[in-house]
């Protein structure tokens, strides 16, 4: 898209857009006085900053441009040091000029992208990127913002589209609440006839990890799925959840057409045993956790897998992706879209990689960065409330493309994760947030 922008204008008509930009959110959001340092690298991410810094000074503001800050308190910085252009770790210079931009005590503005990061993929070239409060993305809105380290980096976006319309596809979409809109929900919500909201049937929870099945089959009764039965691995577990009575036991119902099954949570070694006939014969199904590292170790379930006839969603974080596709966790980190992509075709899955900015990815389809959540979702538990999620709407949605059913459920699970004002969220609190948000996702 950059490169078709440029053909048919001069650069500079567009760098000159480009800086007026970054002076007006400079000024919206530093309007007062004080010093303003502008950190300009070598090629046009440079030139943005320059231009900014002039526009700036012309507003009568006390300007300095420099890999240095100025002698007097910075109000703020602007770091147009690196952008699209970063292609090797910053040089010792530009290195040097990233370490003194994250010591200052004053916001900081990136220009097009925190520096040192890149923009496909959200991870740092060299041994430290701009830690940014805000950034201003330029003609498009960069996938490396949105994934893996760059959430972190990248404070508050912004967007620009310096008056041009793309005239070629996207690389992948963003995920808001428009995903979750899109689901045809029932009007009626989880008090409609529970005959018509599906059936689940979760798998897992061994020894020592029933919690995990536990929570997984709450957040499907709490998606609102129908009937929602429980196969705990551990033989010995109490029959039935007592702050969920809802909950029922598999032992009375173990037919696995027709359900959307759930397996994983909680499953230990032991799920390897039982997911030869679940992944043959589910009608829908969910595959988390340890059904993740039994596919991975086995290649006749991996085989099986590709065999469905029906549809599959993976749910894996790094580490079990990275089993799944025999590479490590720093190779799927260092290209998270096309992690998930490589695993949705090898697969023909649609495939959550979850982490910061979780990707989602289907054979044939652009995959997709979800924008919602924060670290207090990194608690134990929140993996297997998706899960649960996932299948519980499903459920009830049974003839909804499983991409759709992902993405919506991931939004929605990482929309009631954002508030860290309450600390850490607990698993079985998310379940309630979540439950508490079904209004929101019907619009009001
Ligand atoms: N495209 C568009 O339509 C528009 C783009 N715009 C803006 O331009 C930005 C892209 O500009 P860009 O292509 O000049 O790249 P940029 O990020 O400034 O860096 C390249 C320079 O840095 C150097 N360099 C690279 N890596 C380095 C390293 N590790 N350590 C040290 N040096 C390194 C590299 O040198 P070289 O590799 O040639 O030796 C070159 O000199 C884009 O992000 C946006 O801000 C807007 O104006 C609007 C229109
Ligand atoms: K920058």
């Amino acid at each position: 898209i950059e490169t078709a922008a440029l053909a048919g204008r001069p650069e500079d008509e567009l760098m000159e857009r480009a800086g007026l930009a970054v002076a007006r959110l400079t000024l919206a959001l530093q309007p007062r006085e004080g010093a303003i340092w502008v950190a300009c690298g070598p090629g046009n991410n440079g030139g943005d900053g320059r231009i900014a810094a002039r526009l700036l000074a012309a507003q009568g503001r006390r300007v300095h441009v420099g890999l240095e800050p100025p002698a007097e308190p910075v109000a703020l910085a602007i770091d147009a040091l690196l952008g699209l252009g970063l292609n090797r770790p910053p040089s010792a210079e530009l290195a040097a000029a990233i370490a003194r931009i994250n010591a200052l005590d004053a916001p900081v503005i990136a220009v097009d992208l925190p520096s040192g990061l890149l923009a496909d993929t959200g991870v740092p070239i060299g041994t430290q990127a701009v830690r940014a409060d805000h950034t201003l993305s330029l003609l498009t809105l960069k996938p490396g913002l949105f994934t893996a380290q760059g959430r972190a980096q990248a404070g508050q976006i912004w967007f620009d589209d310096l008056g041009v319309t793309p005239t070629t596809a996207p690389d992948a979409l963003l995920l808001g609440r428009d995903a979750v809109l899109a689901l045809p929900l029932d009007p009626a919500g989880p008090a409609s006839h529970k005959g018509v909201q599906g059936n689940v049937l979760l798998v897992g929870g061994a020894a020592g990890m029933q919690g995990a099945l536990l929570l997984a089959g709450r957040a499907a009764l709490a998606a609102g799925a129908g009937r929602v039965y429980l196969r705990l691995l551990d033989e010995a577990a109490a029959e039935f959840d007592t702050q969920r009575p809802e909950l029922m036991h598999a032992r009375y119902d173990t037919a696995l057409a027709g359900k959307t099954v759930i397996a994983g949570c909680g499953g230990g070694a032991a799920i390897g045993q039982d997911l030869a006939p679940v992944i043959e014969q589910a009608s829908r199904l969910v595959l988390d956790a340890d059904a993740l590292n039994a596919v991975a170790a086995d290649p006749l379930l991996r085989q099986a897998l590709k065999d469905r006839d029906a549809q599959t969603i993976l749910t894996p974080h790094p580490l079990e992706a990275a089993r799944l596709l025999g590479c490590t966790v720093a190779e799927v980190q260092a290209g998270r879209l096309r992690a998930a992509q490589t695993l949705a075709d090898e697969l023909h899955c649609t495939v959550v990689l979850k982490g910061s900015g979780s990707a989602i990815a289907s054979p044939g389809r652009l995959p997709a960065i979800n924008t919602s959540g924060s670290a207090a979702l990194a608690t134990a538990g929140t993996g297997d409330v998706l899960a649960g999620w996932i299948g519980g709407l499903w459920a009830q949605m049974p003839h909804s493309e499983p991409a759709a059913i992902a993405a919506a459920a991931v939004h929605w699970h990482g929309h009631a994760g954002e508030s860290q004002a309450a600390g850490p969220l607990r698993a079985a609190d998310l379940v309630e947030r979540m439950h508490a948000l079904h209004a929101w996702a019907r619009g009001a």
